[in-house]
């Protein structure tokens, strides 16, 4: 971050109450810059999900607004919407790849957002994307995977095609909605290092859903804690004391190593 540049993600006093009365969110406000990588901690419950889903219009927010690159999405419909959501890549828990399709296909399918739906719905990709999807499959090292179905891929193997397809969107902003939640530990370094070495070398700002702290303090250039909806803390990790574990979890550290040791 320096002084003159601008934000990608802005939130001015989000709130986001759902149908059934729930508080997912409660007065957010906070600035996303390039190159940030941000991991977003907090209980159960905490609003974790609600905000990442804010960001690209998973759903509607009640009050407030979110900016994209300046621009409000909170009020952006049509082909307006989907120029804003190109700006936004998607990592998910449970990768969501076409699992008939192979490896080159799912990660072609973040070229989608740029085509018309004729051209997507026949899959006609121009030579540059399939020649951009085979670089990210190598830089992966998926090179060997092109015509594999994605079915046969491990957990780790799948989520890497899921990065592949992240990037090939060439966002501005990525959102990793607890992108380790369903890997063994050796799998998840992997990944982790995997979306921090190619967001941080492209400078393209994430933000990363997780539960672990430890993994939070690794990576992060940036923590923000929530609780009950609210930020309760936002700053570097080397910041998060026990009064900051207790903030956001209400208990102590010791205590929070202590459950998920037992879960
Ligand atoms: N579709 C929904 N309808 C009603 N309430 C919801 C809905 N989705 C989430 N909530 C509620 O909003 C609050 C925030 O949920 P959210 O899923 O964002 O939390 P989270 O921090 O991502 O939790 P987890 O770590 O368990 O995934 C919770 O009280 C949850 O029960």
């Amino acid at each position: 971050m320096n002084g003159t540049e601008q934000p990608v993600v802005v939130f001015e006093h989000v709130c986001k109450r759902y149908g059934n009365g729930t508080l997912g969110l409660n007065d957010v406000t906070f600035s996303v810059y390039p190159g940030e990588f941000i991991a977003v901690i907090g209980p159960s419950g905490a609003g974790k999900s609600t905000l990442l889903r804010s960001i690209n219009k998973l759903h509607n927010v009640t009050e407030g607004r979110i900016l994209i690159g300046g621009e409000d999405i909170s009020k952006a419909k049509g082909s307006h919407l989907r120029t804003l959501r190109r700006k936004i890549g998607m990592i998910f828990q449970n990768y969501n790849l076409v699992y008939r399709l192979s490896v080159l296909q799912n990660v072609l399918h973040g070229r989608l957002g740029y085509m018309g739906s004729l051209q997507g719905m026949i899959g006609r990709y121009r030579e540059e994307d399939k020649e951009k999807a085979v670089e990210l499959l190598k830089e992966i090292d998926m090179g060997d995977f092109l015509n594999t179905r994605a079915a046969d891929l491990s957990g780790g193997q799948k989520q890497r095609v899921g990065i592949a397809r992240a990037f090939m969107q060439e966002p501005q902003i990525l959102l990793c909605d607890e992108p380790i939640a369903s890997l063994d530990p050796s799998s998840a370094k992997i990944i982790m290092d995997m979306i921090y070495s190619m967001a941080s070398r492209r400078r393209i700002a994430c933000l990363v859903n997780l539960h672990q702290i430890d993994v939070a303090k690794a990576y992060a250039t940036r923590v923000i804690g929530l609780r009950k909806g609210r930020i309760v803390f936002d700053g570097p990790p080397g910041d998060m004391g026990d009064d900051v574990i207790q903030a956001i979890y209400g208990v102590s550290a010791d205590e929070l190593a202590i459950k998920e040791r037992n879960l």
